[in-house]
């Protein structure tokens, strides 16, 4: 006789930071975001949500091992638990832990990718059987980096950011990320770049035809990666233009700012090159260096 299967109360996802291998910001448009292009990857850097059923009908109960980071309504992922539940018209009591490594403010997706993994979590917990376009409605209303995170580890990310085309990169990568220990707001870089740029330049050639591959190798993207953030935020920051100095120097194939910034990250063909460059910042205490690999799977619950 086989017993009944126990529900599940409990469940962990790692949510993965995000770099942008190519970054491409076109027009302003009447909403006041920009339409962008970019070529999206994740990293092995990963935060950690786990989200619990409690007794306490009705109530959002958020920790967080982050000192600084409010865990009120304003997190994202409180907000994405309450968008979800509001959506799914149920109503139980969550508990969630919150446990960050990814850097904040730094252009690498923390905040979206946690609430990526909160909506992915509830989905499993209640059995809500929705589809990762209807969990992609739910995250776009809290951050435009959020829907990229279900159709990991690599995309092409168009519109505002709601606009994602999975893609398969061939082979891995490892990446040193550095971060120098200061943040950049993101609302500020994309004013900074539309009011400093004379003209928005349209994607490359070689960009256009990328554009909504199937399949690409890292010998086809290297080239090709680019960020449009750069000139504005390394004209205000010139030790992001330094750090990318030196991972170049180091050995990287390409090294660029990720995202909005702060971080900077420099991809290498091996693991020990990439440990050996990493080595090379240790005597400067404000950054934070971290080596790991390319992320190889899609956002995944563990029970
Ligand atoms: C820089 C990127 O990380 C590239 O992947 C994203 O475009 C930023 O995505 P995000 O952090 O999720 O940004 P949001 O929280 O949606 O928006 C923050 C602010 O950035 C600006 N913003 C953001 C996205 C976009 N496509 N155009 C914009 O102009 C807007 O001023 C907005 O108020
Ligand atoms: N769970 C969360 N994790 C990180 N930041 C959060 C979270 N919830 C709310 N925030 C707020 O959002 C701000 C930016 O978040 P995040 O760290 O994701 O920025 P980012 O890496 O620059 O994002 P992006 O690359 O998407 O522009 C933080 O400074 C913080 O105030």
């Amino acid at each position: 006789m086989t017993s009944p299967a126990t529900p599940t109360t409990a469940v962990s996802v790692l949510a993965p930071a995000k770099v942008n291998l190519i970054l491409r910001i076109l027009d302003r448009r009447p909403d006041g975001f920009h339409n962008l292009w970019s070529l999206m990857q994740t990293v092995r850097l990963e935060d950690t949500v786990s989200v619990r059923l409690s007794d306490e009908h009705e109530e959002i109960r958020l920790h967080c091992d982050a000192p600084g980071l409010a865990v009120d309504h304003t997190n994202l992922v409180y907000r994405a638990a309450a968008a979800a539940l509001r959506r799914s018209g149920r109503s139980v009591g969550l508990t969630i832990a919150l446990g960050k490594r990814i850097p904040m403010g730094a252009g690498l997706g923390g905040g979206s990718s946690d609430a990526a993994a909160t909506i992915l979590a509830l989905n499993q917990l209640l059995n809500l059987g929705w589809t990762v376009k209807d969990m992609m409605e739910v995250g776009q209303a809290l951050g435009s980096d959020v829907p990229f995170f279900f159709t990991a580890p690599s995309a092409f990310v168009s519109g505002r950011g709601e606009q994602v085309a999975p893609v398969r990169l061939v082979g891995s990568k490892w990446v040193v990320l550095v971060n120098p220990g200061f943040p950049v707001e993101t609302k500020w870089a994309y004013h900074r770049l539309s009011s400093t740029r004379a003209a928005v330049r349209p994607l490359s050639p070689a960009q256009a035809a990328l554009a909504g591959a199937a399949e690409v190798s890292w010998n086809t993207v290297l080239p090709l990666m680019e960020n449009d953030f750069e000139t504005p935020v390394f004209d205000a920051h010139p030790i992001l233009r330094q750090i990318r100095t030196r991972l170049l120097a180091e050995g990287a194939e390409a090294a660029l700012l990720s995202g909005s910034g702060a971080t900077v990250f420099g991809l290498f063909a091996d693991e020990a090159t990439a440990v050996r460059a990493a080595a090379s910042f240790q005597y400067d205490t404000a950054l934070t260096v971290f080596v790991v690999p390319v992320g190889s799977g899609p956002l995944a619950c563990r029970v």
